[in-house]
């Protein structure tokens, strides 16, 4: 059975060994004799810092990525609180460290930089026992949880079960951005076989040693998944994540539990929200909008689908707006006509207008549709080159450019490349992050069009109005109240998302949304937030997120957390405070 479960992260009480300089320091300020200090009392003596603040000078002294998404990763371990406190504190340096790119590199080493176990893992052989392996999860009040098969990590391909860090990754943001309490979180990986022979043939690899199982047996594994989760927790809210398309569980599921898969509809919605405000920027109507979509996988056509609701909700008939897409794939141009067997996700969007033509690179599909927009989710570095991003200037005043591929090294084209071969006057977003680029001396902003400005408000919403399901609208829903909350100095610098300073209030904003059209739709099964108006709502929401500035200790070994409780008394006066109570 590969179950493994590490609870410190996850809030839970646990002895540890404080041995650190920290309480030689404690000592020292609490009067302990000099001389026990020995060689570290000149170090001691000038250490005026708080726990966080060593903290980040800890993290800043690592040279490379992935030794700093080591570093949080053990702080999250070993002082869960101190952990969220320097995230809330420094979403924008900090997300990309535990989140995109930095945790696809992670995924890449797993085995080799494994250090204690952060999820459950639930292998095949498990599968008639799933409900009672959950029940040995040591939290008791579980009310999220991310779900990944391993099978499509980001644009990095199967990485079985070394991908677990985009379960830990993304529950993290949860309790960051939207405050679900980290005990309340749990990250789940299905070791349902690899497909990927490296793993396969590497000693260290930590899943089972064969292939995927089938899609039916699949299913079933899921089947009994779902009950095992809502049986254990009733009303969990599921997010899929990063399963390898078609994915049906989606449709199997959604009117049946509260789920969503956040590929397809989070990034649907994420990037619906980019593109409301992209398009207000652009000033071109909805009615004249043509867009080129590279990759044609579930978070392509999800995004797409999204986009046509709305310009459906703007005058478009259906026929109309879908007519507004063309996609690429591994194939070149969808259509009717173009001799293979279209996947069931793709026949919406494949085109019957192309006279026979085909076109086979994105070349020529640029030159054939004209486009206004071009996405990209496909995995494929670069292929927003020079001459597609010329090309997508001469046609437009403000060429639309979306390379949304994770992580960064997968991405369609960086925030310089457009910058540059637009002449300074592409409206961008990409999935992972870019720095600011100074062109023709003016500083230009990058977006970051990623899922994680809606997942959490989405979940968060979901689970505080105890939603039966997740409806389409409430996603849709999502992505307009995203869109809502970008100021005008945002609007003005070229941003098409609100600065991830404000993820917290923004997270409000979505979550409120979100019950609202529960609401509307008679899904919500809590009743006392109906009568509620939309301040006391927010409010409400805010005293329900879990806040790492207020939280009391675990017990009296975990020193750290008892003293980055209360922001101003040094730590060392905190400490003797808490040793009292
Ligand atoms: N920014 C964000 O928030 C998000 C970004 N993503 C990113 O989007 C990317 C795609 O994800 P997803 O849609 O789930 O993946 P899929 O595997 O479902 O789809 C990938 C698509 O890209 C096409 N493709 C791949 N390689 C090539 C190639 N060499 N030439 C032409 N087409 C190619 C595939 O074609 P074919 O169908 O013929 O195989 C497929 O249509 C990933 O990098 C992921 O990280 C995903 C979710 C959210
Ligand atoms: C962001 C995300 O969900 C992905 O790249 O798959
Ligand atoms: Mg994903």
């Amino acid at each position: 059975m590969a179950t493994i479960v590490n609870p410190s992260s996850r809030g839970y009480t646990q002895k540890r060994h404080t041995t650190d300089i920290w309480i030689l320091h404690i000592q020292l300020q609490q009067g302990e004799p000099e001389e026990h200090m020995g060689l570290f009392l000149p170090m001691l003596k000038a250490m005026s810092f708080k726990p966080k603040d060593v903290r980040l000078k800890q993290l800043e002294s690592k040279t490379s990525p992935i030794e700093k998404y080591i570093y949080l990763s053990n702080l999250r371990n070993s002082n869960v609180h101190l952990f969220y406190r320097l995230v809330l504190e420094n979403f924008t340096t900090l997300t990309p460290l535990i989140y995109t790119p930095v945790v696809g590199e992670a995924c890449l080493k797993w085995s080799d930089i494994y250090q204690q176990p952060e999820g459950l893992y639930l292998s095949y052989k498990d599968r008639g026992s799933l409900r009672d392996i959950l029940r040995n999860w040591p939290q008791p009040n579980v009310a999220m949880t991310v779900v990944t098969d391993g099978s499509r990590i980001l644009g990095l391909g199967d990485l079985g079960v070394n991908g677990m860090g985009i379960p830990v990754g993304k529950l993290a943001l949860y309790t960051g951005c939207a405050g679900i309490r980290p005990e309340a979180t749990l990250p789940l990986t299905l070791d349902l076989g690899t497909n990927n022979e490296t793993l396969l043939n590497d000693p260290l690899y930590m899943g089972s040693r064969m292939k995927r199982v089938s899609e039916d047996e699949e299913r079933m594994f899921l089947d009994e998944l779902m009950v095992a989760l809502n049986e254990t927790w009733p009303g969990i809210v599921v997010q899929f994540e990063d399963f390898k398309s078609p994915f049906p569980a989606l449709e199997r599921y959604q009117y049946k539990y509260s789920c969503f898969n956040d590929d397809v509809q989070g990034t649907g919605a994420v990037i619906l929200a980019g593109i409301i405000t992209a398009l207000k920027m652009s000033g071109i109507p909805v009615k004249d909008q043509r867009a080129v979509f590279m990759g044609a996988g579930s978070a392509g056509t999800g995004v797409a689908q999204q986009i046509v609701q709305y310009f459906m909700k703007e005058g478009l008939t259906e026929d109309e707006a879908r007519r507004c897409f063309w996609f690429v794939d591994t194939k070149g141009l969808i259509t009717n006509d173009r001799g293979d067997k279209l996947a069931q996700h793709k026949l919406y969007f494949s085109r019957d207008d192309n006279s026979g033509q085909q076109f086979k690179s994105l070349t020529e599909v640029v030159d054939y549709v004209k486009p206004t927009i071009l996405m990209g989710l496909s995995t494929i570095r670069g292929i927003f080159d020079e001459p597609i991003l010329k090309k997508m200037t001469s046609l437009n005043r403000h060429p639309i450019i979306f390379p949304l591929s994770n992580p960064s090294s997968k991405a369609e084209c960086t925030f310089e490349e457009a910058m540059k071969f637009t002449d300074g006057r592409a409206i961008f977003a990409s999935g992972s992050p870019f720095p600011t680029h100074v062109h023709n001396g003016k500083v230009m902003y990058p977006s970051q069009g990623n899922n994680m400005y809606v997942f959490p408000g989405i979940g968060l919403g979901s689970i505080l109005c105890k939603t039966k399901h997740i409806s389409q609208e409430m996603i849709y829903t999502s992505a307009v109240a995203l869109s809502k909350t970008v100021i005008p100095s945002e609007f003005a610098n070229g941003m098409l998302y609100p600065s991830l300073d404000r993820i917290r209030p923004v997270s409000v904003i979505v979550a409120r949304e979100v019950i609202r059209q529960a609401q509307r739709e008679g899904l919500d099964r809590e009743p006392s937030l109906r009568d509620m108006n939309d301040e006391t709502l927010d409010q409400w929401i805010n005293e329900q997120m879990y806040n790492p500035h207020k939280e009391g200790r675990f017990n009296e070994l975990e020193r750290e957390s008892t003293i980055t409780d209360d922001a101003e008394a040094p730590f060392y006066e905190k400490e003797r405070l808490s040793a009292k109570l």
